[in-house]
């Protein structure tokens, strides 16, 4: 079967980038504008994978995206980390000193505050995706209009980049999960990280207790990251990544929190991407 992956956005954005990236160009691009459809479409198998975008090196976490993984049962089959390059555009001959609104996505939108911090006069306007912001700019000829997105989104929709490299801090990257349905088939590669979820009850010293499995199972954890469980205030769920070397040690681990922790959940297993 062709491989039909969802992304969040539409030709042009961040993770149109990233799936052409990560799967060589060989697949179907199914474009979504909200990371809950796109969430949604895969769980009703409409797509075969999907990227989403999890965490930026300058905005954080997109917390949201978490919870949805977990609603919908996705499993993580991979991750991709790329380096994200911020540009405003308009149509050509609009001068920077015009433009009085900017559309982007909000994650976009954060990457850039200390530029747009210079330009006080510029009224900034979340959007559902970078690349379809500079679509509907060219194609509806909005002036006194810019978008915040890729050069490629600049080149796709014929638009004039203004500024290059907005984004605050230069060595801006955002890490990407790819989801599937199941769980990761190793076919012959080691997967050496893995992402986990559970519910811990609020004990003194329980967090603590189960640092000290994974440090015992020689699991090297690279995240740590808590949401709200929201039905029950106060009380939080955890997801977490490690990497190792042998499979054995992380199973061994996983037989020990499931009797300390709730609802211990393996969100998948993969290959590690971060070098
Ligand atoms: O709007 C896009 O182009 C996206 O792909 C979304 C998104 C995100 O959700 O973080 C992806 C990467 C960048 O960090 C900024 C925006």
């Amino acid at each position: 079967m062709n491989k039909k992956v969802g992304i969040q956005g539409i030709k042009g954005s961040f993770h149109h980038l990233v799936a052409m990236d990560y799967f060589h160009k060989e697949v179907e691009v199914m474009e979504h504008l909200s990371f809950h459809e796109l969430a949604q479409k895969l769980a009703q198998r409409e797509t075969t994978e999907a990227v989403m975008a999890i965490e930026n090196s300058i905005a954080g976490s997109i917390l949201p995206n978490y919870a949805l993984i977990d609603e919908y049962d996705l499993k993580v089959v991979g991750e991709h980390y790329t380096p994200v390059n911020m540009n405003l555009m308009a149509l050509e001959g609009q001068k920077i000193e015009d433009i009085k609104k900017v559309f982007s996505h909000p994650m976009a939108l954060l990457q850039c505050k200390e530029f747009f911090k210079k330009h006080p006069h510029i009224k900034l306007i979340e959007d559902a995706d970078t690349a379809e912001a500079a679509k509907r700019i060219s194609e509806e000829g909005l002036k006194k209009t810019a978008a915040v997105a890729s050069p490629a989104a600049a080149e796709m929709y014929g638009l004039e980049i203004l500024a290059r490299e907005i984004h605050t801090i230069k060595s801006n990257a955002t890490r990407f999960l790819v989801l599937g349905n199941e769980m990761k088939k190793p076919n012959g590669e080691m997967l050496d990280k893995a992402s986990i979820k559970f519910d811990l009850k609020s004990e003194r010293g329980s967090l603590v207790s189960l640092l000290n499995i994974i440090r015992d199972c020689y699991l090297d954890m690279t995240k740590i990251q808590s949401l709200p469980v929201i039905d029950e205030p106060w009380k939080y769920s955890f997801f977490v990544d490690v990497i190792f070397e042998k499979p054995e040690d992380f199973q061994k681990a996983m037989d020990v929190l499931k009797l300390m922790t709730e609802d211990l959940k393996i969100l998948g297993i993969y290959k590690n991407n971060l070098s």
